[in-house]
């Protein structure tokens, strides 16, 4: 496989260093991060791998290339091919606080891998190190059905703790599509095509317990507790939530819980234009229908989705929609939303009644990236994620549509609309360099875009390393700082996952 890999000069080897693992010659587009950091040495590794096999057992360290390989990059588009020079499985929160005090002790870089879906190379191995792959903690530890509230571990996936409630009658409804950990989940404030109504991981995590860089543990709410609200002192949670494995080991994870709705409705809609469905959009969520789901996508996303799925909706801006609740309350809601469609030129409406039925709507909408790219055989997509106040979505879109027309670069558009969260794939074939630079430009282009409307460079995926640029563009020179001062008091080596979010050290 062609890959392209962004990164700089300084990730190349240093003077006087010896590098452990790979040595594939890289592609070098654009300086990433300013640093004098340097690779463990193989030496290091190597005492480091007997003192961690020495506490884990052998079966729980692996060195091997096949397996660093897989734990050192994500879904996204790859942007450098340096590989973790050690992979290891803990089994508990005591083995995650060996593994960080052993790194630590070594000053060995540490970088929390979940289940590998993250979009931004949240898990590259960008100074090498020690991938820590959570998955063999995978018990749910706390369950409180009556209080609505579950405590996971961080192997537990979104899918398997959604299988183990649905016998009970409840649902964790935030819902990124892929089947991700809770854990990297809450690392990267995940949300998906739920939020509109339940919210994203931020509104959904109630206490976390967090393995610091130096081992100790931390309980950011207070060890067990899981009141739905508290006043006591920083939120030390939402810290936690989207910290992207920068400042600890996330260990567990308490969550929010809901009840399964009596009735779940689905319904498609076409539109003329972007406008009008984005209209539509905003009126329902003025009238105050408490719609659970309502997601955009645009011509060219539906076009591919009819093809790849065997369907036959309009190919036109098209909305889907879907209402929860009483049988009685979801029939109103989805009567006054079809009025609001219809006022505003909708055509086409189909419901879907039966779940197998709405399960095969939701699929093809959850796979439009990998229906975007088996639509362009061999070709790679930058997966663009900005947000912006929802009345600022229409100039958002029209303008960044008519910059990939223009570009001539295929870019399917799709949103989570009720939350101003936008997407693109602009997509390249790696063997061309000047697609790749042309859909890396419209992606500054819409990011800039999005900051200028009074957005974010990212709604949901993260930072990583593709939108490391655009944090400092966002946050402003005082907001980086107090984030390093924070990440500083946590981490004072800078060996939580290393070149991460930030273009620079402290
Ligand atoms: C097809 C498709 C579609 C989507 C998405 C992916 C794909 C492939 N995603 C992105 C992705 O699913 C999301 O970012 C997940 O939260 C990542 O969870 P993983 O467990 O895979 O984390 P992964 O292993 O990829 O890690 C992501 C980051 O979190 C850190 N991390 C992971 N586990 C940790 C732990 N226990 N402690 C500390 N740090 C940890 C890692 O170090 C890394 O920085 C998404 N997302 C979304 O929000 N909305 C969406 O609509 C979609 N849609
Ligand atoms: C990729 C992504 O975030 C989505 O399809 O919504
Ligand atoms: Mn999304």
């Amino acid at each position: 496989m062609h890959c392209w890999f962004f990164t700089s000069q300084v990730f190349k080897s240093l003077p006087g260093k010896a590098l452990v693992g790979n040595s594939r010659n890289f592609h070098c587009i654009k300086p990433l991060l300013q640093s004098t950091r340097h690779r463990p040495l193989v030496e290091t590794i190597t005492t480091l791998r007997q003192n961690l096999i020495k506490s884990l057992g052998r079966d729980s360290v692996s060195d091997t290339e096949a397996i660093r390989k897989q734990h050192s990059r994500d879904e996204g588009v790859e942007r450098h091919n340096h590989l973790a020079d050690l992979v290891v499985w803990p089994k508990s929160t005591e083995e995650c606080s060996i593994i960080a005090s052993l790194c630590s002790e070594k000053k060995v870089p540490m970088i929390p891998f979940g289940t590998g879906t993250g979009l931004e190379s949240g898990v590259c191995a960008a100074y090498g190190g020690v991938s820590v792959d959570m998955s063999k903690m995978d018990q749910i530890v706390n369950f409180n059905p009556e209080d609505f509230d579950v405590t996971v571990q961080p192997g537990v996936t979104r899918k398997g703790l959604n299988h183990f409630l649905k016998d009970h009658g409840l649902w964790f409804p935030v819902d990124p599509g892929a089947d991700a950990s809770l854990c990297g989940m809450t690392a990267t404030s995940a949300s998906g095509t739920n939020a509109v109504r339940y919210g994203t991981m931020r509104e959904n995590v109630l206490n976390v317990e967090v393995v610091l860089a130096d081992g100790r543990v931390l309980h950011t709410a207070g060890e067990n507790r899981r009141s739905k609200k508290s006043s006591a002192g920083l939120n030390l949670t939402n810290l936690f939530v989207g910290s992207e494995g920068s400042l600890g080991f996330i260990t567990k994870a308490t969550l929010k819980i809901y009840g399964i709705p009596e009735m779940m409705l689905s319904a498609v809609c076409a539109f003329t234009t972007i406008k009008a469905a984005v209209d539509t959009c905003v009126q329902i969520l003025q009238s105050n229908i408490p719609i659970a789901r309502i997601e955009l996508m645009d011509d060219v996303a539906m076009d591919m989705c009819n093809n790849h799925n065997k369907l036959d909706y309009k190919v036109a801006p098209t909305l889907f929609l879907e209402f929860h609740g009483s049988e009685d309350s979801v029939k109103s809601q989805a009567k006054f939303a079809g009025e609001i469609a219809d006022y505003n030129g909708g055509s086409e409406f189909r419901w879907a009644y039966e779940s197998e039925e709405r399960n095969r709507l939701w699929k093809a909408r959850h796979d439009i990236y990998w229906t975007t790219l088996q639509s362009n055989p061999g070709c790679r997509a930058i997966i663009t994620d900005v947000c912006v106040p929802i009345t600022r979505l229409p100039d958002l879109i029209t303008q960044t549509k008519a910059d990939i027309q223009e570009s001539g670069i295929i870019g399917p558009c799709l949103g989570h609309v009720g939350d101003g969260n936008f997407h693109t794939f602009l997509v390249f074939n790696p063997n061309k360099p000047e697609e790749f630079k042309k859909a890396e430009t419209l992606a500054a282009r819409m990011t800039k875009r999005a900051l200028d409307l009074n957005g974010t460079c990212t709604g949901e995926h993260g930072i990583g390393i593709g939108k490391m640029n655009y944090l400092e563009k966002e946050m402003g020179p005082v907001g980086i700082e107090m984030m390093k001062s924070i990440k500083k008091t946590l981490d004072p080596h800078w060996l939580m996952n290393p070149g991460k979010i930030f273009l620079s050290e402290y």
